[in-house]
């Protein structure tokens, strides 16, 4: 079994993030990293970028989303963004951290974790 991924790691977004009312009028930062399974086997061997998951590509469609939507939860960005990646991109299984560093003062940083498939 295959199990080659394409990783984005600290992709930070500037969003409108959080339950309460105080954080639905100001932007707070994100910070996403998103393993994605795909065969990274054709693109090792043509070296021919129309053969790879293009992962500036992914990342550029995740900030376009992130940054033009509204989210109370965390959970909330995994998922939709793990659909959305799912879907425009054909891809059979997605693993997603969201962090909100500055949630918890006392903390270095909270996040959640997500793993999903394409059904
Ligand atoms: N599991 C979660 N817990 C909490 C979230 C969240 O998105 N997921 N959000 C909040 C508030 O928005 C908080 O970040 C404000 O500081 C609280 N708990």
């Amino acid at each position: 079994m295959n199990r080659d991924r394409v990783c984005i790691e600290g992709l930070t977004i500037l969003t409108t993030i959080g339950v309460y009312d105080w954080e639905k009028s100001i932007k707070q930062k994100l910070v996403l990293d998103i393993e994605i399974a795909w065969n990274n086997q054709p693109a090792g061997m043509s070296d021919n970028v129309e053969d790879c998951l293009d992962y500036a590509k992914v990342s550029q469609s995740v900030i376009d989303f992130v940054e033009n939507n509204q989210f109370d939860l965390i959970e909330r960005v995994a998922e939709c963004v793990a659909e959305m990646i799912l879907q425009d991109y054909s891809v059979p299984w997605i693993r997603i951290k969201v962090s909100k560093p500055t949630a918890v003062v006392a903390a270095r940083n909270v996040a959640i974790i997500i793993e999903r498939t394409n059904v």
